[in-house]
């Protein structure tokens, strides 16, 4: 599929790791690279603002990464929206993690070297990149903490890593919360992403009538396809 140049019209949703940013071997490892700023600032005076950054990330780090710039969008995978007026919304049913959940992972993978937990307001992830003979165990774990919570939270395979988000937050009720009100109201939604949870945000952007772009199946190639294609907003693309 040829991957149609931006249009003026379009609201943007950009998902963060694997699509904007290189995946890194950790996730405080990851690099901005240089330009990916000015090209956001370019596209959000382009699109009248309807620029959303749509992440498994926590807000706080999303905003650190992607500094000065503080995009409306979702975090945690939507459990937390940013609109366009700049104001934060938690989902109303967003379950509390149990508060034992992180200790008793902390304490279970010490004797795991290489595998990194990382804790999130609204989830955690157990990440075996440095460490893939540790996948089986990992998920296993997560899903032992799940027993008994099946109704709140689900466990989400990612890359390199298995993670438990709560199941009412997903990127595709970001989408849909974001595009009811300006800057994204009434504009074509595009949502750009390369991972499990991103189809969700990609399937409600083509629910709206938009497309929902993967990296590696249309862009075939990686976040420097993604971010050459940002940049070159006038010019139309062709997979090789
Ligand atoms: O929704 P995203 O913006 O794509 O975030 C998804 C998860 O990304 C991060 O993990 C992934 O990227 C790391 C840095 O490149 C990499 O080391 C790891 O293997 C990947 O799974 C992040 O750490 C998670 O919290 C996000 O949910």
């Amino acid at each position: 599929m040829a991957i149609p140049a931006i249009e003026d019209h379009w609201a943007v949703f950009l998902d963060l790791d694997g699509t904007l940013l290189d995946l890194a071997p950790r996730p405080d490892a990851v690099v901005v690279p240089t330009g990916l700023i000015a090209t956001l600032e370019g596209l959000v005076q382009r699109l009248g603002g309807a620029v959303a950054i749509v992440t498994g990330r926590a807000r706080d780090v999303a905003d650190t990464l992607l500094a000065p710039l503080m995009l409306p969008g979702g975090f945690g995978h939507g459990a937390e929206l940013r609109d366009g007026a700049g104001r934060i919304r938690t989902i109303d049913t967003i379950p509390a993690m149990p508060a034992d959940w992180a200790p008793r992972l902390a304490a279970e993978i010490a004797t795991w070297p290489g595998v990194i937990l990382e804790t999130k307001p609204h989830g955690l992830v157990l990440h075996h990149r440095a460490a893939p003979q540790w996948k089986d165990a990992t998920r296993d774990v997560l899903l032992a903490l799940l027993r008994g919570h099946d109704d709140d939270f689900t466990l989400m395979p990612a890359h390199m890593a298995f993670e438990i988000r709560p199941r009412v937050a997903t990127k595709g009720r970001a989408v849909r919360a974001l595009m009811q009100a300006a800057p994204f109201h009434a504009r074509r939604p595009v949502f750009v992403g390369d991972d499990v949870t991103d189809e969700d945000g990609m399937e409600a952007a083509r629910a709206l009538g938009g497309l929902g772009l993967h990296v590696g199946r249309d862009f075939h190639g990686g976040p420097a396809q993604v971010r050459a294609w940002l940049a070159q907003p006038e010019a139309r693309h062709a997979a090789p």
